[in-house]
């Protein structure tokens, strides 16, 4: 059975050195330090991360990628075989502020996961509802919607990040009978569309915190989380990686 994966989203948060300490303070916990955590850091400091967590098995992870798989005249693009030439693992793809706040479509988000995978990244595609799609019932056909463009990386690896947008950065976690149904859902979906064996992880997004990772990361359908806020301090994100080191 592979392990529950934590990866922290510092979103665009961090100055170099005030990283440092936190990154070092990460590498010295050993619930932080295995295999199965990473982070994801803005642009400008993943080298950074690279060389703190050189040697450790800690993975680092970007926020965003460009769509364009070509290097070429598209200027502020950071690529995917950029990112993988700096030893980045994993790729934030479809993050609600992304399509939010930068109109990040379908047609968009295909072409990110494409070149993703095409460079040896794994995207970590994020789907979820905002309040007022949830309220209208209409919840499992816009998650439904936008698991669609997973169809461009058939067979492919990659990870699910359910992230119900009313619940990030807000503190109102949400219920794990909500998490249940959704994460069933997902893994329905993405085994009706890419076989039997698809062996995917659905990680959970979403005001994750010491308090609620035990409940959260103790459902089978839950496979890690992608943790926001509580990855700027390292007590929380420790106790965080604890819960996921418990379900081993
Ligand atoms: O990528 C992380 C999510 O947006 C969750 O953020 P949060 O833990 O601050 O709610």
């Amino acid at each position: 059975m592979q392990g529950k994966l934590v990866l922290g989203n510092w979103k665009m948060n961090g100055r170099h050195a005030a990283n440092l300490a936190l990154l070092q303070a990460m590498l010295a916990d050993e619930d932080i330090n295995r295999a199965g955590v990473g982070i994801a850091a803005p642009y400008p400091y993943l080298a950074q991360l690279g060389a703190v967590f050189a040697g450790s098995q800690l993975a680092v992870a970007a926020q965003d990628v460009s769509r364009y798989a070509a290097d070429g005249a598209f200027t502020g693009e950071v690529s995917a075989a950029m990112l993988s030439d700096i030893g980045c693992r994993y790729v934030l793809i479809g993050h609600s502020e992304r399509r939010q706040y930068f109109a990040e479509d379908d047609a968009c988000l295909r072409l990110k996961l494409q070149a993703a995978v095409a460079a040896g990244l794994v995207p970590v595609y994020c789907v979820g509802e905002t309040l007022e799609e949830r309220e209208s019932g209409r919840f499992a056909e816009v998650v439904g919607e936008q698991l669609k463009a997973l169809d461009a990386i058939a067979g492919q690896g990659y990870v699910v990040a359910y992230e119900p947008v009313w619940a990030i950065g807000t503190g109102r976690v949400a219920s794990i009978e909500q998490i249940d149904e959704a994460h069933q859902l997902i893994l329905g979906r993405v085994l009706q569309c890419h076989g039997a064996s698809a062996s995917i992880r659905v990680l959970y997004g979403g005001s994750v915190k010491a308090d609620n990772a035990d409940a959260i990361l103790s459902l089978a359908s839950v496979g890690g989380a992608l943790v926001g806020g509580a990855s700027l301090e390292v007590k929380g994100f420790g106790k965080i990686c604890q819960s996921a080191k418990k379900t081993l």
